[in-house]
């Protein structure tokens, strides 16, 4: 495909998109009517749809439109480039600027625009007068991160391992198992040092968070909330305790045994009925559910999707979960609240409501995470319960 085509099966995409079709959907619904796309023009597509979704409301504004066609002129416009030679009619190319098109004022509008408008009240109270170069930030495509599977590997010999499989990366100074991937980001999945569970995908900010826990080298710890299990393999390979691992929807944990066996662990499954019985642990971990904030650049359309209404949902949501992860927790034992948010509401207000109406508990521990600190936005405190609430 010609780079112009790739623009405009990038409007095509975005015009689904904003039908509410989920923006993987709609990915997939148009490379399979697109036999002719390699996969260089299949990811090139991808990369302009969520450079898209990023700084939608930029774009249109440039475009003149929030449509594929005017989102899409938009962003050649906030990456500076002409559009006159990509809409040039000819071949896939898209068609040539209406008179009202070549004449929208080519001047960037607020960077703010880019986050949704209903969020900036308390955005602002999070972020004061960095709110803009969170923003900024925000904006950018996010990093790729590895972490090193301290039981199988170091990070150098991970970075070297990556390399013979074409993948440029280098150690982070200050983390002892993070990986930055600074080329061939693409390539990571099919890289030897990941099949053979040497290194995993996951974000510095997450990588920080998990080494300022005081995860105990003994005992039992129950993931409460375990998804994916990114979590609970990052645990496994810190401490020799026992890991169970909980979700409310089961099926979310599909991929975990596959991934923990490439790591070289044991994560034991158990189901709700199951969890008092299997208690009680000495740390609940709870990576609730939550606006995702933190991952926007990487996940942008998920900042378009979220209503107050649903935030209000996840909020009761979490602290629901708290107070359940809490009553699994053996006296003197922990519990570590961890969000991928960058509101208060979700983080340090959730762990202020919880220690108010629970006694016995006292935080030991916060970190908090942002864009401007690392790559992605993340919030961990831990708690620790007193051995005696008499
Ligand atoms: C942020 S994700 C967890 C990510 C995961 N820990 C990881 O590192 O890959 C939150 C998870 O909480 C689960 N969840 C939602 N409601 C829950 C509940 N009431 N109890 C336990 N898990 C719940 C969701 O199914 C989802 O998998």
């Amino acid at each position: 495909m010609t780079p112009e085509a790739r623009y405009a099966a990038a409007m095509t995409v975005l015009d689904r998109w904003l039908q509410h079709v989920p923006v993987e959907k709609a990915l997939t619904g148009w490379a399979r009517g697109a036999r002719y796309a390699g996969s260089k023009d299949r990811a090139a597509v991808r990369d302009h749809v969520f450079d898209v979704l990023r700084c939608k409301d930029r774009c249109a504004a440039l475009g003149g439109a929030e449509t594929g066609r005017g989102l899409v002129l938009g962003l050649i416009r906030l990456n500076g480039l002409a559009p006159e030679p990509i809409f040039t009619g000819q071949g896939f190319a898209p068609p040539v600027l209406s008179p009202a098109e070549a004449s929208i004022p080519v001047q960037a509008p607020d960077v703010l625009a880019d986050l949704p408008g209903w969020l900036l009240p308390a955005l602002r109270q999070s972020f004061g007068t960095d709110l803009p170069d969170l923003a900024r930030a925000m904006a950018q495509r996010a990093p790729v991160y590895l972490r090193a599977n301290l039981r199988k590997t170091t990070v150098d010999e991970a970075v070297a391992l990556l390399a013979s499989s074409g993948i440029g990366a280098r150690a982070v100074p200050g983390c002892e198992t993070a990986i930055e991937v600074v080329s061939g980001a693409r390539g990571v999945r099919h890289a030897q040092a990941y099949q053979d569970g040497l290194v995993e995908l996951q974000d510095l900010s997450v990588q920080r968070a998990c080494a300022a826990v005081d995860w105990p080298v003994a005992g039992r710890i129950l993931d409460y909330c375990a998804g994916g299990g990114g979590k609970a393999l990052a645990i496994a390979a810190r401490s020799e305790a026992e890991i169970v691992v909980h979700d409310a929807n089961p099926a979310r944990m599909a991929d975990l045994p596959a991934r923990a066996s490439r790591a070289g662990v044991r994560l034991i499954a158990r189901e709700t009925s199951a969890l008092t019985r299997a208690g009680p642990f000495d740390l609940v971990l709870a990576d609730v559910p939550c606006s995702g904030s933190g991952t926007w650049r990487r996940d942008p359309e998920a900042k378009w999707r979220l209503t107050p209404e649903r935030l209000a949902d996840l909020q009761r949501l979490q602290s629901d979960i708290l107070d359940r992860a809490a009553r699994l927790v053996r006296p003197g034992g922990s519990l570590v609240y961890m969000t991928c948010s960058l509101l208060h509401s979700e983080n340090e207000k959730q762990v202020e409501a919880f220690l108010a109406r629970t006694p016995g508990w006292v935080l030991s521990e916060r970190h908090t995470e942002t864009p401007l600190t690392a790559s992605d936005g993340f919030f961990m405190a831990e708690l620790t319960q007193a051995t005696s609430t008499a």
